[in-house]
């Protein structure tokens, strides 16, 4: 019989948390082994599948993660950021994979994985799907294309229960647009306009973020000069392209050495 990958899910009652247990259990490479949730939650002690409304899956939720990770070979991990640095610290004592999916970290939050990647073998992405890997590197070429009389805004929406903004994935554009440009994106990023702004100022990269009902999360960047505006977009109508490509990672990083990748690395979208 072939060996299949025993995942552990964080967060197993979220949106992400359920769409990923929904899918290692359909996949023939993979075995649930673990289902985390945070102390006193009320699926703690109880069958994930029955929780998630269908039938027992025989994997008890835990908040007990450091066992949970001792018995897999991946985490597959969409939560909170702290609790994403709790969880590199045991995948790295685990020396496992450890796919991170969180977004939403500081600066000073994602330097608190670096020693951890010293010995768990962590990939990280603010989206997972591969249509925005591929859109970080068209709008890397288009901005490096294209001079300061091309004004760069990066649209974001999504459902009503997202906590942070920019999105992860607009703060991946908004990277591979400065990336392209041959600057730093902390340097011309225009977050937040309210009142008398001023006009804006050229060569910034601006964000705005639209929050409503169950917006899955779709992206554009927009490129406006005079006469013309060329608009990249991505549109997500589904979890599942996020999940599908975090499953992809786990399999992707085992056996890889201990290190920091991201989508780019598994998807082989790298320059
Ligand atoms: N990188 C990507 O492709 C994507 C990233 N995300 C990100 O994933 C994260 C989660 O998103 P959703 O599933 O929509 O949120 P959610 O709020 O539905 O789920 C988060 C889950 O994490 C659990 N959790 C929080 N702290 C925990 C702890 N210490 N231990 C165990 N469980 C804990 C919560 O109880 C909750 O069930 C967000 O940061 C979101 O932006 C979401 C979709 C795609
Ligand atoms: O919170 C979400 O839902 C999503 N978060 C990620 C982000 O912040 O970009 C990815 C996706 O857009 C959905």
């Amino acid at each position: 019989m072939t060996q299949t990958l025993s995942v552990a899910i964080t967060g197993a009652s979220g949106r992400m948390g359920q769409t990923l247990i929904g899918l290692v259990n359909a996949s023939d490479k993979m075995t649930l082994t673990g289902a985390i949730e945070r102390t006193g939650h009320a699926w703690v002690g109880q069958d994930v599948g029955e929780m998630m409304g269908g039938g027992a899956l025989g994997v008890t939720v835990t908040d007990d993660a450091a066992a949970a990770l001792a018995d897999a070979d991946a985490v597959i991990d969409f939560t909170a950021p702290q609790a994403t640095i709790a969880f590199a610290a045991l995948a790295a004592q685990a020396g496992i994979v450890h796919v991170i999916g969180t977004t939403g970290m500081s600066e000073d939050e994602i330097a608190a994985l670096a020693p951890h990647g010293e010995k768990a073998t962590i990939i990280r992405a603010g989206n997972m799907s591969l249509g925005v890997n591929l859109l970080t590197q068209l709008t890397k070429r288009v901005a490096a294309a294209l001079d300061t009389d091309y004004d760069i805004e990066i649209i974001e929406a999504h459902h009503n229960q997202k906590v942070d903004a920019p999105s992860g994935t607009a703060l991946m554009l908004g990277e591979a647009a400065a990336e392209g440009r041959g600057v730093k994106l902390a340097d011309v990023s225009d977050r937040g306009r309210d009142g008398i702004t001023g006009a804006r100022k050229s060569g910034d990269i601006g964000f705005t973020a639209i929050r409503g009902g169950d917006i899955i999360g779709e992206h554009d960047v927009m490129f406006a000069a005079a006469g013309e505006r060329i608009i990249l977009r991505h549109v997500a109508s589904d979890r599942s392209v996020f999940a599908r490509g975090a499953l992809k990672a786990a399999l992707w990083g085992h056996g890889r050495a201990a290190g920091q990748y991201d989508m780019l690395d598994v998807l082989g979208l790298s320059d």
